[in-house]
């Protein structure tokens, strides 16, 4: 199959995809709708045949039965032999999700429906810090419980009538301490949002706030909660249960928002807008499950996305929102997409056939326009591009800079196809009085290789419900590839060395033992640390 693919492209190479466009049907064959939504892939080298055999890839790979074993609770994480069932936390209407013999939907509701009451309580001011109504909520966490709160606070911020929310993760004391400063601490509440509750950032960022805490407040540990599926230590760390939110290990980290992680969220915008949010992403899960695979949004996300890293070799992928609220969504991707998909072998531990999932980059359009778009219209490599934009912006007397915002986003994907030639480049700068060499030369500089490929996702509006089948099609687009590439999505081995080496250098930079055993280099560095620090 992998043969096939690159045999094809290599014959298709050089052909250019604006030419494809001679096709008028071919903006409507290759896009997909999902409701109002509409993912165009046309803007690729991909024709008939290269989707032919993509849908072969999948086919062969039976994505749609990894797909149903997924949802059925089977523990498709082999690795560490656990089912893979956030959808349940989406599943709002509660048809039985059953997991070793037991159906775990009532406790999945009951466990929304008490954050819902606890959010509620904290936008209402019936829960109240020592020094009156909530003003400001701090989460505590980093990975998978930081970065699809944060991300989504800022994505839903004309939603968020609730208090002030804030997020910590990195354990440089500089994120704490500048969140905490123009914070009241008799008026905030701090989430400690750990799945393990062992996380070394997190608990050290923890111990840090309830210190800062408790110089203000008698009874620090009341303005705590904690969300995390390890009760015994969040009691030891002092937070009554009636403010521990826990789930089940069959949630992995980064794909954990839709439960008790989003409880910064849910604060933020209210129970209503949250469960939206909820059902935008329960949609996707329908429409994944149901559509066929040429009209089914995350599989087409994934076999391009396959066509462009594993078959046509272009090293990373640029996600690129026209949206500012969004600015955070790259980074929540590239924890998904790299934790999920950054592995070397495949599920049953040998080395995988073909290259692992892309490193995933981007910023928001159009802010990336006067960065780094330079080198994806002009640098040597080629860099494939996910444009998405809303057709409208919540800031309807600004609609005319939403029409320039979306005029860029389209005019930079029309760029990137059609690029501009020698020819046209030479006819401009002639036209501005120069000539002979000094006109070849300026030129040259002037012309776009085009032929680059793109895709635009479209939607009508940045709601609740569109978010959470935004990030939902991405999950499961990273599910579809790590299928087809045989890896497991769903475990993250490779973040453990570092966290041990880390460990164990803290006692050699506190000068508690020495740098025997370390590299050259590494206990150089450790010198100047000591000479330095
Ligand atoms: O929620 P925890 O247990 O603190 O883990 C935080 C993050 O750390 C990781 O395990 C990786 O270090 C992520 O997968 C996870 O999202």
């Amino acid at each position: 199959m992998w043969n096939d693919l690159t045999s094809y492209r290599a014959s298709v190479s050089e052909r250019s995809i604006l030419s494809l466009f001679d096709d008028p049907g071919r903006a409507e064959t290759f896009s997909a709708r999902f409701g109002d939504m509409l993912f165009d892939f046309s803007k690729t080298n991909i024709d008939g045949r290269a989707l032919d055999l993509l849908i072969r890839l999948a086919e062969t790979a039976d994505v749609a039965g990894a797909r149903d074993a997924m949802f059925a609770g089977e523990k498709i994480n082999e690795t560490e032999g656990r089912a893979v069932l956030h959808t349940a936390l989406r599943n709002l209407d509660g048809g039985p999700v059953v997991v070793d013999g037991t159906d775990v939907m009532p406790e999945v509701l009951g466990t929304l429906d008490r954050m819902d009451a606890f959010a509620e309580d904290v936008r209402s001011g019936r829960f109240t810090g020592q020094g009156g109504k909530i003003t400001d909520v701090v989460n505590i966490g980093i990975g998978g419980s930081d970065l699809g709160p944060v991300m989504a606070v800022q994505a839903l911020s004309p939603y968020a009538d609730g208090p002030r929310c804030h997020f910590v993760s990195n354990v440089d004391g500089a994120h704490v301490a500048d969140v905490l400063r123009p914070l009241d601490p008799a008026t905030t509440l701090v989430i400690v949002a750990s799945k393990t509750f062992t996380t070394i950032e997190t608990m050290t960022n923890a111990q840090t706030v309830r210190a800062w805490m408790s110089e203000t407040v008698s009874d620090p540990a009341a303005q705590f909660a904690a969300l995390s599926s390890a009760e015994d230590k969040t009691a030891a760390f002092g937070i009554d249960s009636s403010r521990v939110f826990g789930f089940a290990d069959w949630v992995g980290g980064r794909y954990s928002m839709w439960g008790p992680i989003g409880l910064s969220l849910m604060i933020a915008i209210g129970g209503t807008a949250f469960r939206a949010f909820l059902r935008g992403a329960q949609s996707m899960d329908v429409h994944f499950k149901s559509a066929d695979y040429r009209e089914n949004l995350p599989v087409l996300l994934a076999l391009v996305g396959i066509w462009h890293h594993q078959v046509c070799g272009y090293p990373t992928r640029a996600v690129l929102p026209y949206e500012q609220r969004l600015i955070r969504l790259p980074a929540y991707l590239q924890q998904l997409e790299m934790e999920s998909n950054g592995k070397r072998v495949n599920m049953d531990g040998e080395d995988l056939e073909t290259v692992s999932g892309p490193i995933v980059w981007g910023e928001p359009g159009t802010n990336g326009q006067h960065a780094f778009y330079q080198l994806i219209h002009q640098g040597t490599g080629v860099v494939p591009c996910e444009f998405m934009v809303g057709a409208k912006g919540h800031e309807e007397d600004l609609g005319h800079m939403h029409t320039l915002l979306v005029a860029n986003c389209l005019a930079q994907s029309e760029a990137l196809l059609r690029g501009r030639s020698l020819e046209e480049a030479t006819e401009i700068m002639a036209a501005k009085g120069l000539e002979g060499a000094e006109l070849d030369r300026q030129a040259r500089h002037r012309v776009f290789p085009g032929n680059r490929p793109s895709t635009t996702l479209m939607y009508p509006l940045l709601t609740p419900e569109v978010l959470g089948q935004i990030v939902a099609l991405y999950e499961h687009r990273v599910f579809v590839e790590g299928i087809i590439l045989g890896i497991n999505s769903f475990d993250q081995w490779g973040v453990e060395l570092g966290k041990e080496l880390a460990k164990a250098l803290e006692p050699v930079l506190s000068g508690d033992e020495g740098t025997e055993g370390k590299d050259g280099s590494t206990a150089a560095l450790v010198g100047y640390i000591k000479t330095h620090g």
